[in-house]
């Protein structure tokens, strides 16, 4: 069965006083989909087979690797994309990215730290001066064109408060990039950064997932306080591996960077691996049919007994 839609639960931001449990069908209809038919449960619906999604906002077209924050504490240092993607892209041999392929990125880290505000300042381009808590999850879909292919992020909103980190915790699996928050203002949540990353590990392969250290709310630190936090933030980046930025959501600054940094090198590592895999099929590695053999049963039973040997 051709699948052209995906039924997602999204679980809103059940923000303020009152949780909320919403479960909406989100129809995810890429560009240029395989088929015209959707089938859902028992339903046919046709849809045009081309582009029911609008075309990627223009500022989100990645032509250029964005560049890291800090020299010092970068997932890697290079200039630009990778030759081998660039030419994939080029010739249009990207496979499953830009058709299926969403990455997951989960952002985690202490209550209060501007987690929501900070998917918030790049999706919607608003800031919330008031703190309203995240109960459970939330996510937000953000599109791009990187180096010519559509490529979706999907952004992981997830509860700081102790109380709500189990039902967080259940939406961690399946991640590409893990985002850990801090507030450069609050050193204790810089040293919670390790447990975060615990704990999302957990759930993930580590060896196949790209880590950012992120500190917040740099509008409220004098650049004295800042350089402080920023050598030990530094520091623990190098240790876990993980690539450091530091923002801030009310302003702006860097936040928009960071993003493009993320689809980037989610991007680049989606499509090394789809190289991979590609390149590793060779025809003489699928079926292997042995021509003086008359009896192929018996042929397949002598590998099968072989193979539980
Ligand atoms: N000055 C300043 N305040 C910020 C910034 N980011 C967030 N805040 C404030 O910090 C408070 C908490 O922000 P949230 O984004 O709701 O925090 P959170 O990490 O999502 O919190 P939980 O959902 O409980 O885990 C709010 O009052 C925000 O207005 C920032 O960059 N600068
Ligand atoms: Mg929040």
């Amino acid at each position: 069965m051709p699948v052209c839609a995906t039924l997602c639960p999204k679980i809103s931001a059940a923000r303020g006083t009152r949780p909320a449990l919403n479960i909406l069908p989100k129809f995810q209809l890429e560009p240029g989909g395989l088929s015209d038919h959707c089938y859902l449960g028992l339903m046919s619906v046709r849809v045009p087979s081309m582009s029911v999604l609008p075309p990627v906002r223009r500022d989100r077209i990645i032509a250029q690797l964005p560049q890291f924050y800090s020299k010092k504490a970068a997932v890697h240092t290079k200039d630009e994309f990778n030759s081998k993607v660039k030419t994939a892209c080029q010739e249009q041999r990207t496979g499953t990215v830009g058709r299926f392929k969403i990455a997951k990125v989960i952002v985690v880290g202490d209550l209060a730290v501007g987690k929501t505000c900070l998917i918030n300042r790049f999706c919607k381009d608003a800031f919330d001066k008031n703190y309203k808590a995240t109960i459970g999850v939330d996510f937000e879909m953000e599109r791009f064109e990187v180096l010519g292919v559509p490529f979706s992020l999907q952004l992981w909103d997830t509860a700081g408060q102790e109380r709500f980190k189990c039902i967080a915790s259940t939406y961690y699996r399946g991640a590409q990039t893990i985002v850990i928050v801090f507030d450069v203002n609050d050193v204790a949540s810089l040293g919670h950064a390790r447990q975060w990353l615990e704990d999302a590990l957990k759930e993930n392969d580590p060896t196949n997932v790209q880590l950012f250290l992120v500190g917040t709310k740099k509008d409220l630190s004098s650049p004295a306080q800042y350089s402080q936090i920023e050598q030990d933030a530094i520091e623990l980046a190098e240790e876990i591996k993980a690539e450091y930025w530091a923002l801030s959501s009310l302003t702006g600054e860097n936040v928009r960077e960071f993003f493009f940094r993320i689809a980037s090198l989610a991007f680049e590592a989606n499509v090394l691996a789809e190289l991979e895999k590609s390149g590793s099929r060779h025809i003489g590695d699928v079926i292997k049919i042995n021509s003086n053999s008359n009896n192929v049963y018996a042929t397949s039973k002598k590998k099968q007994s072989n193979c539980c040997q």
